[in-house]
């Protein structure tokens, strides 16, 4: 194989110990063959030419009973080596998957399909499985066995060795011209995969949204579109393995078929050597080609091992380099305030050890496209004070919720910086700070389990009864669970009751209040709420902000005009910022709305 893969041969050198034990059994394996080949061609040798009696034999008969007994099990022992080879190499591989998933940055988190996410940690990984169930003992077999057979096929009969030593290279010749178009062929079936996973599970997700829109039956076509996509390259795939085989068996046939004819020339025309020694090497000679064939198909099964853990390697690189290439852009952040941010390597943890909470934030000119030509946020310099309540405001799509991300470090900014306390937030640790952050959105992910588990998932900790119920008191949740069948155990989430939309904010609120953050994101609801729940939501809110610092995306202009700073955007800029009532005096675009909200009743 060219090049191995970093992924691979980082299993392979932990699990050296395997690879000298596969090694001994190939060696042990190979006297065995010879071993087995030789009595056999006594044993003929003796009772068909020979014509000795069968009591004189039955020791030598015995002996090569044994020698196959043992051939076999030596061939048993290679198989398991390799089976738990690929089992701890397949049990690695994905806990670097899944760790490489859970501890990637925040933005390269939220990119990507689930689904191709799904079918890669899944499917490519269990694909690895024949690249050292079987790859790895044929490869070693073929690199130890074929070498002995030769070495006893030229010291009893020179002329078969150089027949072998010629016709030999043809099998890996040709196995490499097959193996480099299988790789391609199986990094396509993998981006395959991958997108019929994306496509099905998105589907699946919103299967409700397409039966209202009657786009099922389209959607159902897009599906049949990508599964037959991965049937094709699958196919392809398998028309290379079976020319491959067709073509190694010419190979194979057309190789002894020539050794025969040699041996049978030399034995019967030149009368040159004895039954024993053709029967001999006639016997060696289908082993040795047999094994550099079954080395054909196992290097077959290794190239589609190679593609599908190429695609893994890929999904690691793009998350690692996603998170290196945010950091690197950030670092090249330059104002007056570098030789103060300027960190020693391998301190960036150091910071959230002395962070004063709740913190002060800065924005210094950043800006941020989420595509080339797409929506550009520019925002100019913001200085948000420790425990301020912040408000962000706009029309529809003007990018608040964009800066509320930037602020959040769930988006990187391509040029400027976002500081923390005076330091860079890309500098912080980045688990360390979502430890202080509470985001309160409009639709919080519930998972499927218990209503206390919902409300638990916040404090990071083990917490007893009291504290869930306590937090849920404090958001206001008290009471929508003694109304549910089973109270705090009621099941929700996927396969469970539902909640409403103030209910799903209140248990992210309940979340809040078992986390107690420093900074509060909340992104106030834009659908009407009644006026109780809305009330219980403003007053939790403002009781969790009590000690934190607040940045809210804000719908409803009456629930900010006490916030300490409120920003302006318009079109991805942040045209203004100030209290109420500067705004409403200096800022026409903002009196408009607080307007228009009045006019409309909002306010
Ligand atoms: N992931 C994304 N990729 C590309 N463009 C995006 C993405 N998310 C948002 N946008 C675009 O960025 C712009 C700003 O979106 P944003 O959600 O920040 O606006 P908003 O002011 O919060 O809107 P709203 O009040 O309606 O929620 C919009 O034009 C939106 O289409």
């Amino acid at each position: 194989m060219k090049r191995k893969s970093s992924l691979i041969s980082h299993q392979m050198s932990s699990q050296r110990k395997n690879i000298v034990i596969l090694a001994i059994i190939s060696l042990a394996l190979g006297v065995a063959i010879t071993s087995q080949a030789a009595l056999l061609a006594e044993a003929v040798q003796r009772i068909f030419v020979e014509k000795a009696s069968f009591s004189s034999v039955v020791m030598l008969l015995g002996i090569l009973l044994a020698v196959m007994a043992v051939r076999t099990l030596l061939s048993y022992g290679n198989g398991k080596v390799g089976l738990q080879m690929a089992a701890s190499a397949k049990t690695n591989m994905r806990a670097v998957v899944l760790q490489n998933l859970t501890h990637a940055s925040m933005p390269s988190t939220l990119r990507g399909q689930t689904g191709g996410k799904v079918s890669i940690a899944l499917d490519a990984v269990d694909e690895a499985d024949s690249y050292f169930s079987q790859y790895m003992p044929r490869m070693m077999e073929a690199a130890i066995i074929p070498i002995l057979i030769l070495a006893v096929t030229f010291i009893q009969h020179a002329n078969t060795g150089f027949i072998m030593l010629f016709t030999a290279p043809f099998i890996p010749m040709f196995m490499i011209l097959v193996g480099l178009k299988t790789k391609n062929k199986s990094e396509e079936k993998y981006a395959q995969l991958a997108e019929f996973s994306g496509t099905f599970l998105d589907s699946l997700q919103g299967l409700v949204t397409l039966k209202i829109f009657g786009r099922a039956h389209r959607q159902q076509q897009e599906i049949e579109r990508s599964s037959l996509g991965y049937r094709d390259a699958t196919m392809g795939i398998l028309k290379i393995a079976f020319t491959n085989t067709f073509m190694l068996e010419s190979i194979v046939m057309l190789s002894i078929g020539i050794v025969a004819l040699e041996l049978a020339i030399q034995l019967l025309v030149f009368k040159s050597m004895t039954f024993h020694t053709a029967f001999l090497v006639l016997l060696l000679v289908p082993e040795f080609y047999s094994l550099l064939k079954n080395t054909g198909t196992a290097f077959h099964s290794g190239r589609t091992s190679m593609g599908a853990v190429r695609k893994v390697e890929q999904m690691l690189a793009e998350t690692s380099s996603r998170s290196a290439q945010t950091e690197g852009e950030e670092g090249e952040y330059t104002s007056d305030r570098n030789d103060r941010m300027a960190q020693p390597e391998g301190s960036r943890t150091a910071y959230t050890e002395v962070i004063p909470m709740p913190p002060s934030i800065e924005l210094d000119n950043v800006r941020f496209r989420y595509a080339p030509d797409s929506f550009e946020l520019v925002a100019g310099r913001i200085s948000l004070g420790p425990g301020e309540h912040i408000a962000i405001v706009g029309k529809s799509g003007s990018g608040k919720t964009t800066l509320l991300h930037l602020i959040a470090g769930l988006l990187k900014p391509a040029s400027g910086a976002v500081l923390v306390n005076g330091s860079l937030l890309s500098q912080y640790d980045e688990t360390a700070w979502f430890e202080r952050v509470s985001y309160i959105t409009q639709h919080p992910y519930i998972f499927a389990g218990t209503f206390a588990e919902n409300i638990a998932i916040g404090a990071g900790r083990k917490v007893s009864r009291a504290e869930i119920e306590q937090a849920a008191e404090e958001a206001g949740l008290a009471a929508v669970a003694a109304q549910l069948e089973q109270g705090f155990d009621t099941f929700v989430g996927e396969g469970g009751r539902g909640l409403s939309g103030g209910e799903k904010q209140r248990l992210a609120l309940a979340r809040a209040f078992l986390k107690r953050p420093a900074i509060i994101l909340f992104d106030e609801p834009t659908v009407g709420l009644d006026l109780h729940t809305e009330r219980v939501l403003q007053r939790s809110i403002a009781t969790l902000a009590k000690t934190a610092t607040m940045i809210t995306v804000a719908h409803r202009l009456y629930t900010i005009q006490h916030a300490d700073n409120i920003l302006f955007m318009d079109n991805g800029v942040l045209v203004d910022s100030g209290r109420h009532d500067e705004l409403l005096e200096r800022l026409p675009q903002y009196a408009e709305m607080v307007d228009v909200q009045r006019k409309g009743g909002l306010a």
